[in-house]
């Protein structure tokens, strides 16, 4: 288990991004760059954070044809990020072109970024996953199926909600990642998440990264709630 704490920074601007980034000083980060800041703001909010020493996930959730798919991801091996994603419904030839992508982008003697795939986003419910994408039975075994075709393609790991790590590990073994959103205090609204769980449950159910957003971002003192949940995921009593 790694047990790193991801920030979404869900911002829709630079200005607002490095504005939350500063509260938290000189303290070093894992953050996400999301869909809403990178359309808006390009990769140059890339650097900027890297330079600022921070880790990143680029959260732009490919899922197109393998060679669309493969000659994007040799684009953003570039960008010097931790972790890219896909969609796993993408399918195994998308996957494996992801990886063939990250491997021809990343610089000789440079480490290829992470890549998980997505499998069913914390959004969706089982009733709706049944109903709507026609898959019938439990979200868990559509979640471990995803994960096993990312583990053929050779990915990292994958995205779920923390609910699924267990099945994601007894069946892949635990060095393939359950990297998981859906993380809320008891006292949080939930908004548009259906899967969650507190950090605590996601420590026990054994996530390797959790990935915390509106918690954090929308706290009147979003330095305290980061240290109130990150304390909670790590297991720290005080
Ligand atoms: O790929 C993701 O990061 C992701 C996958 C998923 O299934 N669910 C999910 O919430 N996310 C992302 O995780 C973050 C969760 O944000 P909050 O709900 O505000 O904590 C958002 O940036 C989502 O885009």
């Amino acid at each position: 288990m790694k047990q790193s704490l991801i920030i979404a920074l869900d911002f829709p601007n630079q200005e607002e991004t490095i504005n939350f980034l500063s509260f938290f000083k000189e303290e070093k980060l894992f953050v996400k760059v999301g869909m809403e800041l990178f359309y808006q703001n390009g990769p140059a909010i890339l650097s900027k954070i890297k330079s600022m020493g921070h880790q990143v996930f680029l959260d732009l959730k490919l899922h197109d044809i393998p060679n669309t798919v493969k000659q994007a991801m040799k684009g953003l091996a570039s960008l010097g990020v931790d972790i890219v994603n896909v969609h796993a419904a993408g399918g195994t030839k998308m996957m494996y072109a992801a990886i063939e992508g990250l491997d021809a982008g990343t610089e000789a003697g440079a480490q290829r970024p992470l890549c998980i795939a997505v499998t069913q986003l914390t959004s969706t419910t089982n009733e709706q996953m049944n109903k709507e994408q026609l898959i019938p039975g439990s979200i868990d075994n559509s979640v471990l199926q995803y994960a096993k075709l990312a583990k053929a393609a050779g990915l990292d790991g994958v995205v779920c909600s923390p609910l699924e790590a267990p099945v994601i590990h007894q069946y892949n073994g635990s060095g393939f990642l359950a990297v998981t959103p859906g993380i809320r205090l008891l006292t949080d609204d939930s908004h548009d998440q259906q899967r969650i769980a507190t950090p605590e449950l996601a420590r026990q159910l054994g996530s390797d990264y959790i990935v915390v957003g509106r918690s954090i971002t929308k706290a009147a003192d979003p330095v305290d709630v980061y240290h109130t949940i990150r304390n909670a995921w790590e297991g720290v009593q005080i």
